[in-house]
């Protein structure tokens, strides 16, 4: 069991509140999504979730164990992995040494040691790298593995830190805005790339993402945020149809459209 549940979830900046009161169950093994207009509080979800923030009020809890007042590094270790909303790969460092430093909670001997190729660690090395090929090979970057992660493009590295974050081997993968900034062509793909990661992994997969098309084609359950708190949640089609959404994310004049004005 490696559900993510959240049970009344509340975080305040001040006199603001960013979630409130929200309550989800996230289904194991499937993709999911976040969505919600700007400001609707999903980043500050995530922060939740991987302990960059600590919630005021409330509960998170991975395969029944509470992650509240858990430090970012752990939660990792327990089993959840993210990407950021802006890029945060190490620019001058290789395609694989990105790959390598998301691997180093599972290296006894640690990062240094794998990049400089110690004796005594080489075995370990061996098997880090063997790993490090395959996810990127999984998110079609093998033949970049030896570029600066600088250099690659914006759609690559988008999938470089996908693979970095692969590499803690976590059951719960969140991805913020993964589409920001791509191109049809290049959200297309992502799409593939997903769905296909989903189903080799066998992972939970969570995104906050703003292409709804990306969102309605990918994810099998939906939870919406307003103003911190939870207005909808449910599969696709369910969401797409609840006026309540369609008015609150979508805007008045998609309202009206939905409803042949
Ligand atoms: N560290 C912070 N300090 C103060 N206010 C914050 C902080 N982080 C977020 N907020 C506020 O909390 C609210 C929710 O922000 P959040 O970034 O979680 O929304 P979001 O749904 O992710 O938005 P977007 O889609 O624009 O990324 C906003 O009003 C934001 O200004």
């Amino acid at each position: 069991m490696s559900s993510l549940r959240v049970r009344s979830l509340v975080k305040r900046f001040g006199g603001l509140t960013a979630v409130n009161g929200v309550t989800y169950t996230f289904p194991e093994r499937a993709i999911s999504a976040v969505i919600g207009p700007n400001g609707a509080g999903k980043t500050t979800f995530f922060n939740m979730i991987t302990g960059i923030y600590k919630p005021d009020e409330g509960e998170i809890e991975l395969g029944g164990r509470s992650l509240v007042g858990v430090k970012p590094d752990r939660i990792t270790e327990r089993g959840i992995a993210r990407t950021f909303q802006n890029i945060r790969l190490f620019g001058g460092m290789t395609v694989l040494e990105n790959v390598l430093v998301g691997m180093h909670i599972h290296l006894r001997s640690g990062v240094l040691g794998t990049l400089l190729g110690l004796p005594g660690v080489r075995a370990e090395e061996q098997a880090a790298r063997e790993e490090a090929y395959r996810l990127l090979g999984a998110v079609g970057l093998q033949e970049l593995l030896n570029e600066e992660a600088g250099s690659l493009s914006y759609g690559a590295q988008r999938r470089l830190e996908i693979a970095r974050a692969l590499a803690a081997r976590p059951k719960v993968l969140l991805l913020d805005e993964p589409a920001a900034g791509m191109n049809p062509r290049e959200t297309a793909e992502l799409t593939a790339l997903i769905r296909s990661l989903q189903e080799k992994l066998g992972i939970s997969i969570i995104l906050i993402e703003h292409d709804m098309k990306l969102v309605m084609e990918l994810s099998e359950h939906i939870l919406v945020l307003e103003h911190g708190e939870k207005i909808a949640e449910g599969t696709p089609q369910e969401v797409r149809t609840n006026p309540r959404v369609i008015e609150a994310y979508l805007g008045r004049s998609a309202a009206e459209q939905e409803a042949g004005l």
